[in-house]
């Protein structure tokens, strides 16, 4: 392959230190000159600077000038050094984290500086997914109340050095982010909009564009056979609500400043959204988890339980987890083909997943759940009493539980991980719920069954059809796809549960629900497999022997 032109070398100082920078196309490095190095070799290791050091140049988040009156007095020998520019750039630390570090470069040639300037700038223009103008919401109430101190302190300043500007709106009362963006926000001049929350602000904006981009193509979200039309702007989510899964799931981390930076670099990860529907009348769509009997009846509690911020989900579910309720009604689902593997498979969905990038045929494959469609096409139904039903449409990874819900579930590849918890011991039920804190299989339980699926519905019992309840009675569930097994015994509740969606509760039981593929998109990359390395070897940038301003 043929080698990018260097655009820029020159020698300049960087602390004590005298060091050759170069850029390309892609790269900025920065190495110790040999001479420097043999002299300040004490001081590099003392404070661990490395000797060089190269930035994707898709990963710096500005460049600007540095004035000040250490930069004036600067010298090396007797050389002086008054002049300097300061590049900002992402870097990695730990656990999926990023920070914007900064790194300076004197010299005694302001023409130089200003060409240095000009030149990254004009490399920085050519990035076009990056945002200029962002339309911002924060809730101030989620989480632990910090929303609006954190885009202050930890967001605002980083975007007004990436030099992009944001249109904030705290929001007064829930749904104040919803309304706005369906009807009043003026959206054109915006290229993408930004939550500062929880996942039920993230819900909040979710709905507010999917559902003004229906309204601007005339489609009518409420036909459950409508096909949506996938939305245009993305969006950023800045943590600073409770649980925080869906950051946690696309970004790896949920902290505001490596959020702030995805945005900043204008990362892009298409999304997959549930749209769930009641009798054929949408209620709302999800991303997350959507769960029926524990997580809806933790959820449920905890709503009375606001004022004790995060920790409601703990005290909510110890008390739910002692009730020990099942409820009884019937699943059926359309399986998702082979092609987008199962829930088991370790296949992890991670930055520039194989699986969701195949993305499914699914969305014109997709068929309407009707009962005379039950004996045909592979569908599942599955009658029983259950602890639980959830739908995963992504891993659900938080940092409760790192490895999320549905450990193996994709971001975007237009299904949703259904997973049965049949009625069992309190004890085992616990240590179905405890292996979702460490490695072991939360699946490998004969209570437990998982299905990657492209829709499914359930009926609460005394919804069923009248030939279903009779065959409850005989004693015996029945499977489509698997084999026959026994009902147990021990009673098991009359009343419904609620379903959770995505951290709001739904006010039907009954509820049909299919996956719209990549519907919309985040400002992440999804989770990165490990540090990334630069692909260009650094020692290129400096290969043959560059000449030296
Ligand atoms: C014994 C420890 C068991 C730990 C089990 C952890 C499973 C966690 C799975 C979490 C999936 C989360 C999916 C995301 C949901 C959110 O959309 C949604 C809204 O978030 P927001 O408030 O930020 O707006 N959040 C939720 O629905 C909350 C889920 C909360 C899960 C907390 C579970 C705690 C369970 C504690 C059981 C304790 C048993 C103790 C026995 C002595
Ligand atoms: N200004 C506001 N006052 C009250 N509720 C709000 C406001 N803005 C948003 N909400 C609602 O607060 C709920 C929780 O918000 P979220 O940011 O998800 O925090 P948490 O993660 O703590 O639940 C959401 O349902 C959202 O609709
Ligand atoms: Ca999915």
């Amino acid at each position: 392959m043929e080698k990018q032109p260097r655009l820029l070398c020159s020698r300049l100082l960087r602390g004590h230190t005298q060091v050759e920078v170069a850029l390309n196309n892609s790269v900025l490095g920065w190495k110790d000159t040999d001479r420097s190095r043999k002299r300040s070799s004490g001081f590099s290791s003392l404070s661990g600077t490395a000797h060089s050091h190269v930035v994707p140049v898709c990963e710096i988040v500005a460049v600007c000038k540095t004035e000040d009156d250490n930069t004036k007095k600067k010298k090396l020998g007797s050389q002086l050094y008054p002049h300097a520019f300061t590049v900002s750039y992402v870097s990695r630390t730990r656990q999926h984290q990023w920070c914007c570090s900064d790194v300076t470069f004197h010299s005694a040639d302001l023409t130089l500086c200003e060409q240095w300037i000009q030149v990254i700038n004009e490399q920085l223009s050519l990035l076009t997914n990056r945002p200029r103008s962002l339309l911002v919401y924060i809730n101030p109430f989620g989480g632990k109340q910090r929303g609006t101190r954190i885009y202050e302190q930890k967001v605002a300043p980083l975007f007004r050095r990436a030099c992009i500007s944001a249109d904030v709106i705290v929001t007064e009362r829930a749904n104040h982010a919803r309304d706005h963006l369906k009807t009043e926000a003026s959206l054109d001049k915006f290229d993408g909009v930004v939550c500062v929350g929880g996942d039920g602000m993230f819900s909040e904006i979710l709905h507010g564009l999917v559902t003004r981009t229906q309204t601007d193509h005339g489609v009518d979200q409420n036909q459950p056979e409508a096909e949506l039309v996938p939305c245009s702007l993305r969006i950023g989510i800045i943590p600073a609500g409770s649980t925080d899964c869906i950051c946690f799931a696309t970004v790896g981390t949920n902290d505001p400043v490596t959020s702030a930076l995805h945005i900043i670099v204008g990362d892009t990860q298409p999304m997959d959204v549930c749209s769930v529907l009641h009798d054929d009348v949408l209620l709302r769509y999800s991303v997350s988890l959507l769960g029926y009997g524990f997580y809806g009846d933790l959820l449920t509690d905890s709503e009375r339980k606001r004022w004790l911020g995060p920790a409601r989900y703990d005290l909510s579910g110890v008390k739910t987890f002692l009730s020990h309720k099942c409820y009884e009604g019937t699943v059926s689902f359309l399986p998702a083909g082979d092609d987008v593997g199962n829930p088991r498979d370790e296949l992890l969905c991670r930055s520039g997943c194989h699986v969701c990038q195949r993305k499914a045929s699914s969305n014109g494959k997709r068929r309407e759940l009707s009962a005379e469609k039950e004996t045909v096409c592979g569908l599942g139904v599955i009658r029983g009493k259950f602890i639980a039903i959830n739908a995963a449409s992504m891993s659900c990874a938080c940092p409760r539980s790192p490895q999320g819900l549905s450990p193996y579930a994709h971001l975007a590849d237009g299904t949703t991980d259904l997973i049965l918890v049949r009625k069992c011991s309190r004890w085992d039920f616990l240590r179905h719920l405890l292996r979702h804190t460490n490695q072991d299989d939360q699946f490998d339980h004969s209570f437990v069954e998982v299905y990657r699926v492209r829709m499914f519905r359930f009926l609460p019992r005394d919804q069923e059809p009248v030939s279903l309840e009779d065959q409850s009675e005989t004693g015996l569930e029945k499977t489509a796809s698997g084999p026959m097994c026994s009902v147990q015994t021990t009673s098991c509740s009359k009343a419904h549960s609620s379903w959770c969606c995505d951290g709001e509760i739904l006010p039907h039981a009954a509820i049909q629900v299919s996956v719209q593929c990549q519907l919309i998109r985040l400002f992440a990359r999804g989770i990165e497999e490990q540090q990334q390395c630069v692909s260009e070897d650094p020692c290129t940038l400096w290969a043959p022997e560059p000449n030296t301003h």
